[in-house]
């Protein structure tokens, strides 16, 4: 897989990948022009990625959507800080998506984007993941969001039978995997990242059940 390393490349591949209409390229040429200024007033993204927006974080981002199945139900972003990958699958596939985040400051942000691109299908859960009434999940991202252990342990109620699980995980992902008890091993796959040739995507599939927990 060729690894994106341009600006001029990520928006090539998002033109590929999912031939978005002139509204959904408008939406995130605005998106990503709202990030780069509430930068300046809250910590969202690292000043250093700014030049390569495209890249680091909506084509980032924007990867999940090919490793997820064709499907319309929920799509719960755990931890979505300024929306990333949340806002972005919002403005590529239209889903419903819940954005948990528990930081009012970056919740006023997620508002004002979903408000300002007209993203009525999108809501911001603004509240502790664990204080979020369980909802049946047919996805869940999360991106620098917790521990995988504890982002299960955390987030194994919204999960199904036919769940699809997103977690971008850097370049530690296979050794956190490693890491769990072997039932929840089998449930996942490692893809690699197209935005960095070191990350990797962990892919799984199903409910984790209690029951399988401390099982190695
Ligand atoms: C490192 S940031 C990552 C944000 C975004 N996903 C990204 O990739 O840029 C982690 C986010 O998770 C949120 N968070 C941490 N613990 C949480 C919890 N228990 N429930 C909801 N949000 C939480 C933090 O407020 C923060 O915005």
């Amino acid at each position: 897989m060729m690894v994106l390393a341009s600006e001029e490349q990520a928006r090539d591949w998002i033109g590929d990948a999912f031939a978005p209409a002139v509204r959904q390229w408008g939406q995130l040429e605005r998106f990503a022009a709202m990030l780069v200024e509430e930068n300046d007033r809250q910590n969202l993204i690292a000043a250093s990625t700014i030049p390569s927006l495209w890249v680091r974080h909506i084509a980032d981002s924007a990867q999940l959507l090919c490793l997820d199945r064709a499907s319309d139900g929920l799509w719960v972003d755990l931890g979505s800080g300024p929306g990333l990958p949340g806002l972005v699958i919002a403005i590529l596939s239209e889903r419903p998506l819940l954005l948990v985040e528990s930081r009012k400051r970056r919740c006023d942000f997620l508002r004002a984007v979903t408000d300002t691109l007209d993203l009525r299908y999108v809501e911001v859960a603004e509240a502790p993941l664990e204080r979020i009434e369980t909802r049946p999940a047919a996805t869940i991202s999360a991106r620098a969001f917790a521990p995988l252990d504890r982002l299960i342990a955390l987030s194994t109620r919204f999960s199904t039978e036919s769940t699809r699980w997103l977690l971008p995980k850097g370049r530690n992902a296979v050794k956190e995997l490693a890491l769990l008890p072997q039932p929840w091993q089998r449930m996942f796959h490692v893809e690699q990242s197209r935005t960095d040739a070191t990350s990797r995507i962990l892919v799984g599939e199903g409910r984790i059940g209690a029951e399988q927990r401390g099982k190695r």
